[in-house]
């Protein structure tokens, strides 16, 4: 599918296209006949979605965000782009290649060995489960990361999806927190080759950990996390002191936050750091994890936001126009994770969505309301008005240690 013919699109301009200063009918008739779209490329492919479906923990739901995606007529505006599997060489950038052979090993056998020494070895265990193919699936899923920064790399497109990618815990040697290998360092890797500064932001309700390590001594990548901390809570890092080491100190901000916060709270709170943050770092190209674990009705029952958190946030960062993207992770209301990311690739090719879902295979999925806009819960929020306030000035104080990008050059 090739990215949509202009006229057909006349009357829509991405929402976060600059105002029309005074121009001339011709002018403003030419302009937007010029590439004022944004060239959105989607990986997907019947094999990715097969692969994707089989994971456990979030069975099916890749049916369900491509199923609704295609019901809105989405992928007219999407540069539809079948992702190729990672090689080994690929993935032994930044896995260690005993982690990845025993990956291979595992992935013909049938289920019965799956808990044996070896594989407690490497972070396969009871909530992270070895099952058949579980290498093939890692292949898939980081080719696709990986190609979809490829993508932005050769300027091929301003924004690049992957909702099969965003496996944030994912570290060198071991499967973690169901991340059986690391995507995002991959594709972050990737797009080193070519831009200077990456910033990294992970809106899932999880500390993005195993990003954070690969690139915490580095001041080339800026990686922010936001997220739920709590005693017990997975994976129990990501405090706001927490700010990276060596040449990458004041390079890893954190944003920890507790139960019950909502949609303007939260994006206020994250779009303000963000702004700092483009202030003082400056970044080339953006890549955000989106995970919709933090979504109202998510099993994990922590936060209470809507898809319009996840929005406003990404509408900031597309507003930068740096080429970005888009990944995506936790989300185990596999209902509310497809209405998400369906209004988030909305946003991205700068289409409106009728709230009525449409009529499509998955309809039923939706009920009783078969509706796209989720309805915030009336959850007590944990975040005292104080708690924000000093956790945004500590956060504000650790971004102003970092050296501007011009002085640290
Ligand atoms: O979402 C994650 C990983 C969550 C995780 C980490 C470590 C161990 C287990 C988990 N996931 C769950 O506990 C989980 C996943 C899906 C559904 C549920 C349910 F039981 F809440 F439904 C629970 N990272 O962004
Ligand atoms: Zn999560």
């Amino acid at each position: 599918v090739n990215d949509i013919t202009v006229k057909e699109n006349l009357p829509c301009v991405n929402e976060n296209v600059d105002d029309v200063t005074e121009k001339s009918d011709y002018d403003i008739k030419t302009e937007n006949t010029r590439q004022r779209i944004r060239r959105v490329v989607y990986m997907h492919s019947r094999e990715i979605v097969e692969a994707a479906n089989k994971m456990i923990k979030v069975e099916n739901r890749a049916s369900l965000v491509s199923g609704l995606i295609e019901s809105y007529g989405l992928h007219k505006y999407l540069r539809v782009t079948e992702p190729r599997p990672a090689t080994f060489d690929e993935l032994s950038i930044f896995h260690s290649g005993e982690f990845l052979e025993f990956l291979k090993s595992i992935n013909d056998q049938d289920d019965e060995e799956k808990y044996t020494e070896e594989a407690q070895l490497y972070g396969l265990s009871y909530d992270c489960p070895a099952h058949t193919g579980v290498y093939d699936y890692v292949r898939l899923i980081t080719g696709a990361t990986v190609q979809a920064a490829e993508h932005l790399i050769d300027n091929m497109a301003d924004a690049a999806i992957n909702w099969f990618g965003g496996w944030h815990h994912g570290k060198k040697d071991s499967a973690a927190g169901f991340c059986y290998s690391n995507d995002i360092v991959l594709g972050i890797l990737k797009l080193r080759e070519r831009f200077s500064r990456v910033l990294y932001v992970d809106l899932d309700l999880h500390h993005g950990d195993g990003v954070e390590d690969a690139f915490c001594s580095t001041n080339k990548v800026l990686t922010l996390s936001v997220h739920k901390q709590a005693v017990g809570f997975y994976p129990g890092t990501g405090k706001v002191t927490d700010v990276g080491c060596g040449k990458g100190k004041y390079y890893a901000v954190n944003i920890p936050l507790k139960d019950g916060i909502q949609d303007t709270e939260f994006s206020t709170l994250v779009c303000r750091i963000l702004v700092k943050i483009k202030e003082k770092f400056d970044p080339d190209v953006v890549v955000c994890q989106c995970g919709a674990d933090g979504i109202i009705g998510d099993p994990m029952e922590s936060f209470n936001l809507t898809q319009l958190s996840l929005g406003r946030c990404i509408s900031t960062l597309l507003s930068w126009k740096l080429p970005i993207l888009l990944l995506g992770g936790g989300g185990y209301n596999h209902a509310n994770t497809a209405r998400c990311w369906t209004y988030l690739t909305s946003i991205a090719v700068g289409r409106k969505l009728q709230n009525d879902i449409p009529e499509h295979k998955y309809l039923l999925e939706y009920g009783p309301d078969y509706e796209l806009q989720i309805t915030p819960g009336n959850k007590k929020n944990d975040n005292s008005k104080d708690y924000i306030q000093n956790l945004y000035h500590d956060v504000l104080y650790n971004i102003n240690q970092m050296m501007t990008n011009t002085q640290s050059r």
